[in-house]
């Protein structure tokens, strides 16, 4: 495994990203993270937002179109629903990694269908495929080469290496 972020990076770059959307996000904001992925930056965020004066609501949502490999099955299966209603409400939609950009896209279509007010999204990493569907991302933490597997801060290979606390590649 490479490192290509440390922990100490990461660290300063989330409390860079919580500075910025305690700036732009109304105070009764909704996170929702995208399970499974998205747990460990999810935590670290919110725990920054509240330094920052913001403290939202937060609700998670769980996809899965990967199943364990390293290529998407390309059909996003919703395994758990939200558990809050989501209409008039301003939701940020986290996740970790942004590669084909199938998953955000399913999210993000999921939560204007339900009558959400706004919907940001935000990726703790974006890879820079090319071929990410056109969906526009918010906040962007780091981004990655497209050949690149990562692995690390939520993110696994075969569903082990979440807890690696630093951002690595494998390939
Ligand atoms: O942009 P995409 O090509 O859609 O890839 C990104 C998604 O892939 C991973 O989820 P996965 O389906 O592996 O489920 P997991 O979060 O449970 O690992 C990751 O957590 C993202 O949600
Ligand atoms: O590079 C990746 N690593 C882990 N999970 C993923 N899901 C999509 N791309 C990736």
């Amino acid at each position: 495994m490479r490192t290509l972020y440390t922990e100490q990076q990461i660290a300063e770059r989330v409390d860079e990203m919580a500075r910025q959307m305690a700036e732009d996000l109304p105070k009764d904001f909704l996170l929702a993270p995208v399970l499974t992925g998205a747990f460990i930056f999810a935590a670290d965020l919110l725990r920054a937002l509240y330094k920052y004066g913001s403290d939202p609501y937060v609700d998670f949502v769980q996809l899965s179109s990967y199943a364990g490999a390293r290529s998407s099955s390309g059909v996003v299966t919703l395994l758990k629903d939200f558990s809050v209603d989501v209409e008039g409400k301003t939701v940020l939609l986290l996740d970790d990694v942004l590669d084909t950009g199938r998953s955000l896209h399913f999210g993000k279509g999921m939560v204007e269908d339900r009558g959400a007010a706004e919907v940001k999204t935000c990726v703790f990493v974006k890879k820079l495929t090319g071929h990410a569907e056109d969906i526009h991302c918010d906040y962007i933490g780091f981004e990655a080469n497209a050949d690149d597997f990562l692995v690390g801060y939520g993110m696994d290979d075969g569903g082990r290496m979440r807890g690696v606390p630093l951002l690595g590649a494998v390939n």
